[in-house]
């Protein structure tokens, strides 16, 4: 028998009780892509389809023992964070990661869910700016977190240039703003990094409210592709089909936003392919360039 070593991840998030997010959906993607998956939970939430029923933060001794229990044994290739909830949660996960030299870090700035309820305490915002994001590989807002993050109103594409300058700004090797929440016929997702390149990832919008836990999923299959050793570009390219065919196959479940179907992409593939156009922009600040 020939064993195989895996790349080994690391999620630090909420649990979500209905499965269509949090730690659950991105155990669930690591699998899907072939990582090993360890998790760090900051705190419990009491959800379904419908909504968020309760928030139960994890008190800091045991948020603090499982960074620690992992980062003593395991060789973490790439992270993900998504809720964090408090500011004492993002000291400790920041200091975690300096401590064991924490590299590939993909930073999802959860702050509300789907359904409304607030998932990141107000003032936690600016402790993500300042001592997070410097730490990050790419940081993955949608526009409403993109919004907050930056203090900017979202309606244009040259707004969006502008907010992900911005968040460079803030010292974030990357940034990816996700349109799942615009109206268009498209999906597009923008990418731009310190150098000024930009990447535009589109795919058909699919019709449908089962949407539940999309940004989860996606920066999941980030981390796991990075972790693999990919390109910034492939593992784009790969989280953006994975998560347009876990969209398409969504199955019906709960009365509310469904889950999406994170094995869809290893059944089914996807119909259309993702495009992926490149263009340059001039940084009018001058960050790491
Ligand atoms: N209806 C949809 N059709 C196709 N892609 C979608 C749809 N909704 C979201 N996406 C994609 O899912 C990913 C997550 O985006 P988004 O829903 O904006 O994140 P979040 O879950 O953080 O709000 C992005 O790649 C986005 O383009
Ligand atoms: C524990 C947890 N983490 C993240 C989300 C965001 O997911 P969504 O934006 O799809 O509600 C969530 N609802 N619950």
């Amino acid at each position: 028998m020939t064993s195989k070593v895996l790349p080994c991840v690391l999620t630090i998030a909420g649990s979500d009780s209905g499965g269509g997010a949090g730690i659950q959906a991105d155990i669930k993607s690591f699998q899907e892509r072939d990582v090993f998956g360890t998790s760090v939970i900051t705190a419990v939430t009491a959800q379904n389809t419908t909504g968020v029923q309760g928030v139960f933060p994890l008190e800091t001794k045991a948020i603090e023992q499982q960074l620690d229990s992992i980062g003593e044994d395991f060789k973490i290739s790439a992270l993900k964070t998504g809720m964090l909830f408090d500011v004492s949660t993002i000291a400790l996960v920041v200091d975690a990661i300096k401590k064991f030299s924490w590299e590939n870090l993909v930073v999802d700035p959860v702050m509300v869910s789907t359904t409304g309820h607030i998932l990141l305490e107000h003032e936690a915002i600016e402790t993500i700016k300042s001592q997070l994001l410097p730490l990050a590989r790419i940081v993955t807002p949608n526009i409403p977190e993109a919004e907050h993050l930056t203090e900017l109103k979202i309606d244009k594409d040259t707004d969006i240039i502008r907010a992900s300058e911005k968040i460079l700004s803030m010292g974030s090797h990357s940034v990816l703003i996700k349109g799942g929440h615009g109206r268009s016929e498209i999906a597009e997702d923008i990418y731009m990094d310190q150098t000024g390149s930009l990447i535009r990832l589109r795919s058909r919008r699919l019709e449908t409210t089962n949407t539940h836990g999309t940004g989860c999923t996606y920066s999941a299959v980030l981390a796991a592709e990075l972790a693999k050793g990919r390109e910034m570009e492939e593992a784009l390219m790969t989280a953006k089909r994975f998560i347009q065919a876990a969209i398409e196959h969504a199955i019906p479940l709960g009365h509310g936003h469904g889950p999406t179907y994170h094995a869809a992409y290893r059944h089914h593939g996807i119909k259309e392919d993702v495009r992926c156009d490149h263009e340059t922009v001039d940084l009018f600040y001058h960050g790491n360039k």
